[in-house]
């Protein structure tokens, strides 16, 4: 370093003293000057002469740009180092040799000659002597590590600003003292309103005040807290909102600042709200479904025992709704169901709840109510508002419905029984008198288990081979001979003995059983038929078609021919009027029967309402008349259901013979077959008898 300076204050001298100008005195000052900047290794001091080569370079030169003395000294300065913008620099150095006068001090990025980026302050000063700019001596000053710094609070202020989240900073006292753009958005307040005021008061609306002493005693103990908070808009909207607070400390670890991170979640509790709606409603109807019934089940049972309060169960099934799906539609019953829907949900108060329990079936809750009186005139209006014609996609739909009701506390405790209770006082209002609200009542309980434990035995028929199928015959009314076979199903009831078809059908319907049963009857059948022609008895075997059976029915058949081999035109299938009115599928089903070889035959003619326009399109090849018109002796209508099926090319029968009178008027009026007692005591009278044991 030594040697350095000496270097340069020789280069110096040659130039400021070679003919000891009178401005001795101000070289003198110059010369220590540079003793002086020598002695302070922060600021880099050369000199240059007219052709821009240095003349002097003090250590810190080296220090700083990395070249020493010898490095320097009498070469060019561009070669040493260079500036980053290098035209600028040397516009101002020219400007100094031109004008004479020191530049601004200012900042430069450079970079050295060994690859370094560096900042410098630097300052040009002239030499001028004798009105000419001799020298120029620059001072530079390594600022690197500052404008670092600069550069990250730049950043920082940057980031602080251009933050999509909101955030707030707070001096000790919780004052606002500086907030970004995003949280003035947020807020919907300018700088004015927020700056130096109370972070609690311009969050308007926070007013939980227990939950501010935790935030803040948390904040304060464990540095941070975070939580949601009910927050206003400057307008006073209030939102809801994600608080996030850090406590910021100095370096003895007292609290200075706090930082606040602010973010509007609306939008999530709006989803997350849509998200528990669905989870609790019913997407057709929108009502509560049973999660949701569940729930409030529980609190109205929890207030009706702390108030010693009433509360009633209505179990609301509507009546022949699946005919609607099964003629118009799924979509028209969908339309209907929530028309249903708001007409229930206009028969309650606002503290009571109608839920979508299942398909067709809704329950309402009455919470509170001052007595049974009160839930009978709820189902009445019920009733009464469901009656109104309804109108879906231009169709005018009747409607009712059949309503069980319970009540807390006579008819159980809990949610399950009343429930359960209501259900059954429901069924019974449907097997007594549709239309109508039933209330229950114990007697009903023997009956519905009664009619659980049928159920089950049901459930277990099948397996165990308690089913078994009688014939009846049917007569050629010419010949008097045999022509088919009707089969009819019994159940040996290991309870009650053999029961006939009417005691226990419905109920292995509603349990869903009548698929399997239906699928038995026909394969045991077809199998006992090709049994008879075995024997040398050609008779055809009729069968009753099951709705539950009818749109699986060409599958059905096909699989009992092939497994019995008896030929198609063996089996005839009755279908009844009803059925094929119902079933909207009813005429492709026919033609894909008809198609299969089997015979048809429309059963109990004269009950439903068959039209003769759908009936000359239907392959049926008989007609069988209802036992009412044989048993009324009824000829007229005899003689007109025969002329209408010789029309329609159909033949005959007629049901429920018992008289030789009645034989002989079904004779006149020219009836093919006939079925009934007197059939059956003329086949026990014969050999058939024991061929179809
Ligand atoms: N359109 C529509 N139908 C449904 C929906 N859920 C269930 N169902 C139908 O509702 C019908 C309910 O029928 P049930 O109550 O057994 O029979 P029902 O015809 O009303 O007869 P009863 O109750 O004895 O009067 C079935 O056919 C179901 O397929 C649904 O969301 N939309």
């Amino acid at each position: 370093m030594e040697q350095t300076a000496t270097t340069s204050e020789d280069a110096v001298d040659q130039e400021v003293h070679p003919h000891h100008h009178p401005a001795q005195d101000a070289l003198d000052l110059i010369s220590h000057l540079i003793g002086a900047m020598e002695l302070t290794p922060l600021v880099a001091v050369h000199c240059m002469d007219h052709a821009r080569n240095v003349q002097f370079w003090n250590d810190s030169c080296r220090l700083l740009y990395g070249i020493d003395g010898d490095g320097a000294l009498g070469k060019p300065l561009n070669g040493l180092y260079t500036f980053e913008d290098q035209a600028a620099r040397d516009a101002i150095l020219e400007q100094v040799w031109q004008t004479g006068q020191p530049s601004p001090a200012a900042d430069w990025r450079v970079r050295t000659a060994d690859g370094r980026d560096l900042w410098v302050y630097s300052m040009l000063f002239p030499v001028v002597r004798g009105g000419v700019v001799r020298q120029v001596f620059c001072m530079d000053v390594d600022v690197t590590a500052r404008k670092q710094l600069e550069r990250q609070l730049n950043l920082a202020a940057q980031v602080f600003e251009y933050s999509r989240d909101a955030i707030v900073l707070m001096d000790r006292q919780r004052r606002i003292i500086a907030a970004n753009h995003a949280y003035a958005q947020v807020t919907g307040r300018t700088e004015q309103q927020m700056l130096g005021h109370d972070f609690i008061s311009v969050q308007s609306g926070f007013e939980d005040t227990e939950l501010c002493h935790r935030m803040w005693r948390e904040v304060d103990d464990d540095g941070y807290w975070q939580g949601e908070i009910a927050s206003r808009r400057a307008g006073g909207d209030p939102f809801p909102g994600w608080l996030a607070l850090t406590a910021i400390r100095d370096a003895q670890g007292n609290i200075t600042n706090y930082m606040g991170i602010l973010s509007d979640i609306s939008d999530r509790k709006k989803a997350e709200e849509r998200t528990r709606h669905l989870a609790e409603h019913d997407y057709l109807t929108d009502l509560p479904n049973r999660v949701l019934l569940q729930d409030r089940l529980s609190q109205a049972l929890a207030a009706a025992r702390r108030h010693q309060a009433m509360l009633a169960i209505l179990y609301i099934d509507l009546d022949h709704f699946k005919q609607v799906n099964d003629t118009l539609g799924h979509p028209v019953g969908d339309a209907l169901l929530k028309e249903v829907a708001a007409r229930l949900v206009r028969c309650v108060r606002g503290a009571d709840t109608v839920s979508r329990y299942g398909g067709d079936e809704f329950l309402v809750l009455l919470a509170d109510i001052g007595g049974s009186g009160q839930a009978a005139h709820v189902a009445g209006s019920i009733l009464q508002a469901l009656a109104q014609p309804c109108v879906v996609e231009g169709h005018t739909l009747p409607l009712s419905a059949s309503i069980g009701i319970s009540i807390f506390p006579g008819d159980g405790g809990s949610i399950d029984e009343l429930i359960a209770r209501a259900d059954v006082a429901m069924y019974h209002a449907k097997q007594n008198r549709r239309n109508s609200f039933q209330f229950f009542n114990p007697h009903m309980h023997a009956q519905a288990s009664e009619r659980a434990g049928l159920e089950q035995r049901l459930r277990a028929a099948l397996a165990a081979g308690e089913f078994t199928l009688h014939y009846q015959p049917e007569i050629d009314v010419r010949t008097g001979q045999p022509v088919a076979m009707e089969a009819l199903l019994r159940w040996c009831d290991p309870q009650r003995g053999v029961q006939a078809p009417q005691h226990f059908l419905p109920v292995a319907e509603a349990a869903g059983l009548m698929p399997a049963i239906s699928q038995w009857v026909l394969r045991e059948a077809c199998g006992a038929a090709q049994r008879w022609r075995a024997a040398g008895q050609d008779l055809v075997v009729a069968v009753n078609v099951s709705p539950a059976q009818f749109a699986q029915l060409p599958h059905a058949v096909a699989e009992a021919l092939a497994a019995t081999g008896l030929p198609p035109d063996g089996l005839e299938l009755e279908l009844t009027e009803d059925l094929l009115m119902k079933c909207h599928d009813a005429p492709a089903l026919l033609q894909a029967l008809h198609a299969q070889g089997v015979r048809l035959a429309i059963d109990d003619f004269g009950t439903g309402y068959s039209q003769l326009g759908l009936l000359k399109t239907y392959p049926v090849g008989k007609l069988k008349i209802d036992r009412s018109f044989t048993g009324a002796h009824d000829g007229a209508a005899i003689a007109a259901t025969v002329a209408m099926a010789r029309s329609l090319h159909m033949q005959v029968t007629a049901e429920g013979v018992e008289t030789a009178a009645q034989l002989d008027l079904l004779r006149s009026h020219g009836c093919d077959y006939y079925q009934g007692l007197l059939a059956e005591r003329q086949v026990e009278g014969g050999e058939l008898v024991q061929l179809l044991r």
